[in-house]
């Protein structure tokens, strides 16, 4: 659950966001807009990477201007680019650095690890060099090494730009899969279709917050 509540933000000389308000209880959310509609810095608000100029995010209950270090434990953020969140060598290992805060027994570890690659289909590449992977199959990794903590919400910064529509399609399905609440900042139009609730940024504004369909058909209306 993600409240917005009058949400500025003031970055520089530039108000990229201008009065947000939005309560956003759906499993799964689209945003998308123009380049530098506002779109990623409102994905980074979800976690207490950006905090509001004025307004208030409240996050599974806390503020995220108080309690960004807690929040972050429980809302998972993914990347664009998933070399920038891939840290060590092998596939299994990467995974497992996640985890090391959590001071689990190595057996627990080892077991929770394999069973976040298994489901997402890299079983098979636990003890393989995590950069030779293709894109896509980084981007899993990627997104197992956030799954492994179990977040509460998982918020998505483009998950599918870098990839071909073979892998696209690929993290469309495992996205499909999770059954937490899934917040998804996108150029992808067609990943969001079975989506709940898509909102559309224009210059730091909501301006349509519809179904995929009617909120799409407003995206489209703005860029003709
Ligand atoms: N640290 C910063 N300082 C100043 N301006 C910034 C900063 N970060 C982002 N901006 C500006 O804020 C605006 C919104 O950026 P943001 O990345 O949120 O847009 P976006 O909708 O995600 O764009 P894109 O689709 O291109 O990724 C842009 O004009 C950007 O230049």
């Amino acid at each position: 659950m993600i409240e917005l509540a009058d949400v500025h933000v003031r970055l520089g000389e530039r108000e990229v966001l201008r009065g947000v308000t939005a309560t956003l209880t759906e499993r799964r959310i689209g945003v998308i807009g123009a380049n530098g509609s506002g779109k990623s810095t409102l994905a980074r608000l979800f976690n207490g990477l950006a905090l509001p100029t004025s307004g208030a995010v409240t996050v599974l209950g806390h503020d995220t201007r108080r309690h960004a270090a807690r929040i972050r434990r429980r809302v998972g953020f993914l990347f664009t680019d998933p070399d920038a969140q891939i840290v060590m060598p092998t596939v299994a290992e990467d995974v497992a650095f996640s985890l090391r805060r959590h001071k689990l027994p190595a057996e627990e570890v080892r077991a929770r690890v394999a069973a976040v690659l298994e489901r997402h289909g890299l079983a098979g590449h636990a003890d393989h060099p995590a950069h030779q992977l293709s894109g896509g199959q980084k981007q899993l990794l990627a997104l197992c090494s956030v799954l492994v903590l179990e977040p509460e919400i998982l918020i998505m910064d483009e998950p599918t730009t870098l990839l071909d529509l073979r892998h696209s399609r690929l993290v469309a399905e495992h996205l499909r899969a999770l059954p937490q609440q899934v917040v998804v900042v996108t150029h992808d139009l067609p990943l969001l279709a079975d989506f709940d609730r898509v909102l559309v940024l224009d210059e730091g504004r909501v301006v349509a917050d519809a179904p995929p369909d009617e909120a799409i058909g407003h995206y489209r209306g703005l860029m003709a």
